[in-house]
């Protein structure tokens, strides 16, 4: 491979938004991919790659290195040569990258890679949280299976095609795809492509969504006709599958506190075909009142660490302090105790995350049910990175009596 300068300096100039101004990956990514007209789907794909790779890699890389907490742009240009060392990509004589110790970073390497936490690159407490929660074993799998690249993963609006059908439209752009076992709408593509370009899906025809991301919705039992609450519906994505799932039939009211979130979701919703969708803005405790003991079903798809989908956010890794753990518990207790009196009496509710911790998943349903003795739990699903192939999630089913 040789290295283009346009191309790495965008990454460099990247990396920089990320590590010092606090900029989202993956905003951050859509951002330089604008950069340059010009740009084929190579070097698309180079700046997307590279990027990511060094955020989820950044303390390996660092520690490599010999970096502290410093990210100057020298220093990032020294992480980045790490990066390409170990790829055996050949550097070129470019002032940035003179005097790169080759032969140093990859004795360090092997060095670290006896490490879990360099290795891996998780910040210390971090590890030893997650040891404390999963064990030594379960926790070290999973690491490993949460640092790899995730897959496309597409589901199939059932509004608007079957699966047969979308598959088939998909190979006439050259797009393959395969079902995905387990996981009744979903085509898993074979080869990464820019899928938001095809016009199938600037028709709805389906929305990017991991495989055990679909679960959570269906999870939830949900009939054509009934009234649901998708109470932290955010940008929609299991709105749209609840829609999908409820045939455009009955009453979908999706909730967040931010209404720009909402905004998205509508304009998702169009796209989708999805009409029984109706948007709330919590902006005080009335707009849950009047919806007590109404709700047929109720989803708390819960804001959480995070934990489980390091693949696709390998940046949270860094962004996750420990006093955010601490206030987001407390958080999902509270909309937990006080979101669920929306569900009417026979009614279920499915508590939801995207992390793989106990304590904010089981833990958090085992509290709520101490004090809520007109609720029964009826069954959950912990689903790992490391053992299903796709992103980590929790799902509770609880009835109300
Ligand atoms: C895990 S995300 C939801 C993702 C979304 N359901 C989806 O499938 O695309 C959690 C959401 O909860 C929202 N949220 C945070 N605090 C909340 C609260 N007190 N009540 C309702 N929603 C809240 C966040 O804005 C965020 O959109």
């Amino acid at each position: 491979m040789r290295l283009h300068r346009n191309l790495v300096f965008s990454v460099i100039d990247g990396l920089n938004l990320i590590f010092n101004e606090g900029e989202y990956a993956d905003k951050v990514v859509q951002k330089l991919l604008k950069r340059d007209a010009r740009w084929g789907s190579r070097d698309r794909k180079f700046v997307a790659e590279t990027t990511y790779d060094i955020v989820r890699w950044k303390r390996l890389y660092a520690e490599i290195a010999d970096i502290n907490e410093n990210y100057s742009r020298e220093n990032l240009w020294r992480i980045f040569a790490v990066w390409a060392t170990l790829r055996g990509i050949e550097l070129p004589d470019w002032s940035q990258l003179e005097g790169t110790p080759t032969r140093r970073i990859k004795g360090r390497f092997d060095e670290f890679s006896k490490i879990r936490k360099i290795k891996e690159s998780i910040p210390d407490w971090l590890d030893e949280l997650c040891v404390a929660e999963l064990g030594e074993k379960v926790w070290s799998k999973e690491i490993n299976a949460l640092n790899k690249q995730a897959e496309v993963i597409l589901r199939t609006n059932t509004l608007r095609t079957t699966k047969e059908k979308l598959q088939a439209l998909l190979a006439t752009f050259d797009n393959e795809t395969e079902f995905v076992k387990g996981h009744p709408v979903a085509l898993r593509l074979k080869e990464r492509a820019n899928i938001f370009r095809n016009d199938a899906f600037k028709n709805g025809l389906f929305e990017v969504q991991d495989a055990n991301s679909q679960l959570v919705s269906e999870f939830l039992d949900v009939k054509p006709g009934m009234k649901v609450v998708d109470a932290c519906a955010g940008a929609g994505g299991k709105s749209l599958h609840l829609a999908a799932l409820m045939e455009n039939k009955g009453n979908l009211i999706s909730l967040d506190i931010y209404e720009a979130k909402l905004r998205e979701l509508k304009r998702r919703a169009r796209r989708n075909g999805a009409h029984n969708i109706e948007t709330r803005v919590i902006d005080s405790t009335k707009v849950i009142k009047k919806l007590y003991d109404m709700a047929d079903r109720v989803l708390i798809d819960a804001p959480c660490s995070g934990l489980g989908v390091l693949r696709r956010n390998p940046d949270a890794k860094w962004k996750i302090q420990p006093g955010f753990l601490d206030k987001v518990r407390k958080t999902q207790q509270d909309i937990l105790q006080r979101y669920s009196k929306m569900v009417k009496p026979g009614g279920k509710l499915v508590y939801a995350t995207c992390s793989i911790l106990p304590s904010e998943n089981q833990e958090q349903v085992k509290k709520f049910l101490e004090t809520n003795e007109d609720f029964t739990f009826v069954e959950d699903k912990k689903l790992l990175a490391s053992t299903s192939g796709f992103d980590g999630f929790y799902m509770a089913l609880l009835e109300r009596k």
